[in-house]
């Protein structure tokens, strides 16, 4: 990047011609505002008469959003230009969350950035313009749109278009791999509006396919599937199909379901868009939220069963068991979540992955399940032996290679885990209790003894009848050795 001391003149007038035309803009938008089109129309002309040198430049103008949707290119463009900031710079936005290791540059309102890529010079200014959607109101419902606009010589439109954005794009793609940053969405009004819009904080939960504890074999099928996912773009061309991939994780709570969203966006680096469902009042706002999502990204649901009383297909609310007489414009409805799933908004976006997560699949309203619409139901059950592997390894440091030096706790602990119906969850709370491997061991023989007590008891209050007496009392006799064992090891270790 050259910087604008060392531009050779033609450069300097180049960039003199980019910047007074961007403060055209700006005034332009201002005077669209408050000035009469007559009077408007006059002093373009004055400008453009005094710009006739400079017809041969031609402008682009990259709006951040296009239409409802983000546009990518803004985005991109924003993330090329800050490895492009010099000291010519007078105004740049700074930003630092806590987590931050470094600050996140921006360039601030009408800054200017010369670049220069195969001998064609390209000039970018970064403009702000507040439109008001109520103009009786001002200030009241203010929407802000940022622009980017490229200046350059006409003759170099086609290695623009074909070769310097494309690099720009590339360029964006690699800084945005490297800096790992993956943001996790949620939505807010906006201060003076009752829009919801997006908001974002970086999302660093640690949670990867090396730290869940499941089924090894399941955990590699996911993986397998999202990089077949990632690698069909024409697959799914070909076949008439939207780019996306609908998955359900369902299972008691605490057996990862959320550990695993967090897995997946940080194994494919998606953000993620968590939508509230009980906070959506109706089918245009939903809409409004989804269609400014941007793609490879993952969009959440969780606990769909209770986030919304989902009124059906025809209106009837099947949980108040009535007819919702609310207006259709007020409605949130199922149909309109299922439009997004697999109808024709569900294709304004290129590689989009959509989780639901439940704890009752048995609740669901059927339309959700039918094929097609998730592709994908996993299981997140109770804790296997093999997921308790993962959680010694993760929490005790004892991988699979040390299990000889506490041989008949882990076999101990394997065969309770097949008995017993623990979380993940639970175990791994145990497993922090203490720094001693030993100590904490015994710690999950005992808890696994007690859970498998209270299965016993509770299948057979389930059942109506007696608990099965013989077995229990095997139970109970295990966990008694082991609290004595305990009792006897403390009062040693006084
Ligand atoms: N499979 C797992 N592997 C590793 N840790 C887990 C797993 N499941 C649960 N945990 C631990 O338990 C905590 C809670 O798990 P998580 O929030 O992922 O469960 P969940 O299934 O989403 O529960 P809920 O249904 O209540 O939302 C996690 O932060 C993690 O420490
Ligand atoms: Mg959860």
């Amino acid at each position: 990047m050259e910087s604008f001391a060392s531009l050779p003149s033609p450069s300097s007038a180049f960039a003199a011609y980019a910047s007074i035309s961007a403060s055209v803009m700006l005034v332009k938008t201002a005077f669209n505002q408050i000035i009469p089109y007559k009077v408007q129309d006059y002093v373009y002309s004055i400008m453009n008469s005094f710009f006739k040198n400079y017809k041969n430049k031609m402008t682009i103008l990259i709006e951040e959003k296009d239409g409802m949707m983000i546009n990518d290119l803004f985005q991109d463009a924003e993330t090329y230009l800050c490895t492009k900031i010099n000291p010519n710079i007078g105004c740049l936005k700074l930003s630092k969350c806590s987590k931050d290791s470094t600050f996140n540059i921006k360039l601030g309102r009408a800054e200017q950035i010369i670049d220069n890529h195969d001998g064609v010079m390209v000039v970018w200014n970064f403009f702000t313009d507040k439109k008001s959607e109520n103009p009786s109101r001002p200030g009241y419902n203010d929407v802000e749109k940022r622009y980017f606009s490229l200046v350059f010589d006409k003759k170099h439109k086609d290695d623009v278009l074909s070769s310097y954005l494309p690099f720009v794009v590339q360029k964006a793609k690699d800084i945005m791999e490297k800096r790992r940053v993956i943001k996790l969405y949620t939505y807010a009004t906006h201060p003076y509006s009752h829009d919801r819009l997006w908001d974002f904080v970086k999302l660093q939960h640690p949670s990867t396919f090396d730290t869940l504890a499941m089924d090894p074999g399941l955990k590699q099928k996911i993986m397998d599937d999202l990089d077949r996912f990632l690698r069909r773009r024409e697959f799914y061309r070909k076949v008439g199909k939207a780019w996306k991939r609908g998955y359900l994780l369902y299972g008691p709570p605490g057996t990862g379901k959320s550990s695993l969203i967090a897995a997946i966006a940080n194994y494919l680096k998606f953000d993620v868009y968590d939508l509230e469902l009980s906070c959506i009042h109706n089918d245009s706002s939903l809409r409004r939220l989804l269609l400014r999502t941007s793609n490879r990204s993952i969009l959440v649901i969780e606990d769909i069963d209770c986030s919304v009383k989902l009124p059906g297909r025809c209106g009837f609310d099947p949980i108040i068991g009535q007819v919702d007489t609310k207006k259709p414009e007020q409605q949130f409805t199922l149909c309109g979540l299922l439009n997004f799933i697999d109808g024709l908004w569900s294709s304004c976006g290129d590689e989009r992955i959509i989780i639901f997560t439940t704890n009752h699949k048995e609740k669901l309203e059927p339309a959700l399940l039918r094929p097609g619409r998730m592709d994908v139901h996993i299981n997140m059950s109770y804790l296997t032996p093999g997921g308790f592997k993962v959680l010694a390894s993760n929490y005790l440091d004892i991988h699979e290679h040390d299990h000889h030096h506490h041989p008949s706790q882990m076999k101990e602990i394997e065969e309770l885990i097949k008995k017993a119906e623990v979380t993940p969850a639970e175990v791994a709370e145990e497993l922090m209790k203490t720094d001693d491997a030993h100590v904490s061991l015994d710690g999950v023989v005992n808890f696994l003894k007690r859970k498998n007590i209270e299965k016993i008891e509770n299948v057979g209050f389930k059942e109506g009848g007696e608990c099965d007496l013989p077995e229990l009392k095997k139970a109970k006799i295990d966990i008694n050795s082991v609290e004595m064992k305990s009792d006897v090891e403390d009062a040693l270790d006084q």
